[in-house]
């Protein structure tokens, strides 16, 4: 019978950082093999919420569960998670003196046992994956940034992990690239029976690709939802943020509104 459960499944979590609650009572469910976008205006708390999907930072309080297990905190157990996490960080992380075959080697080179001739097989199938399995021998600098990122993809994919994580991963592409990388992404998700978690300012990008959308603001959770139900939505918050609006109830300095609704 195929799994149904939540491939993530965070209940009533807060995070702190810093001394400082940077979210709290956020509860949330990603169904498997959805595409889910984190949205907010920046400093909202949505990479330190992708830190607790990862183990990197522990709740406070409340639970993370990740692949149908909590988060472990023993380093080992946290290390076999992550094989089934592939994460796309801000900035592509690309080692500039290998190739891009070889960036993206590293992961099964480090986690297996697989034979040379094997990886290379794997490496060019994920570089077929999104489109460059003849930039295989190109260093990084030979590549344009939307390739570059491609490449990055290709390695975050090199484990076959079920679930993936991108951290604003259109930060520095031009709208071309942004439109290739959010395709490939939607593609890689059905194709491969992936879950995508996808945390960024880049509404208009994302949401075309996304079965739900939440929005982070004021250290929660203020919107969750369809990606449709988010657009139509009318709540004064919402259409601040929507628009890009600087004044409204999202305040322009929101962690320092934060650090003093802690004190009251
Ligand atoms: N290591 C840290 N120690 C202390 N505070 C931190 C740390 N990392 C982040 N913060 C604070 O936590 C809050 C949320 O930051 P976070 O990076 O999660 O926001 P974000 O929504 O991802 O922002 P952006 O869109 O700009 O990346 C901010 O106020 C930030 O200053």
């Amino acid at each position: 019978m195929p799994d149904t459960s939540p491939i993530v499944r965070i209940d009533h979590l807060r995070l702190d950082r810093g001394g400082r609650t940077v979210l709290r009572d956020i509860t949330l469910s990603v169904p498997r093999g959805s595409i889910v976008a984190v949205l907010g205006p920046s400093g909202s708390g949505k990479s330190t919420l992708l830190s607790a999907l990862t183990g990197e930072l522990a709740p406070t309080s409340g639970t993370v569960e990740v692949l149908g297990q909590p988060v472990p905190r023993a380093q080992r157990a946290l290390l076999e998670l992550r094989k089934g996490i592939g994460v796309l960080l801000q900035g592509n992380g690309l080692l500039t003196d290998l190739t891009a075959a070889e960036n993206v080697a590293l992961p099964l080179r480090m986690h297996t046992r697989l034979p040379p001739a094997l990886i290379r097989r794997l490496v060019l199938m994920k570089l077929h994956a999104v489109g460059l399995r003849a930039a295989a021998d190109a260093y990084p600098r030979e590549l344009s940034g939307g390739m570059a990122r491609r490449v990055a993809l290709a390695r975050a994919l090199a484990l076959d992990p079920p679930l993936m994580i991108y951290d604003e991963p259109l930060t520095g592409l031009d709208p071309i690239a942004s439109g290739v990388v959010m395709d490939l992404v939607k593609r890689l998700n059905d194709s491969l029976g992936l879950t995508s978690i996808i945390v960024t300012h880049h509404v208009h990008e994302t949401l075309p690709i996304a079965d739900h959308a939440v929005v982070i603001a004021n250290g929660g959770i203020v919107f969750s939802g369809t990606p449709s139900a988010l657009e139509a939505s009318t709540d004064p918050l919402i259409r601040q943020f929507l628009n890009g609006e600087p004044d409204g109830p999202i305040p322009f300095e929101s962690a320092a509104f934060n650090s003093r609704a802690e004190v009251a």
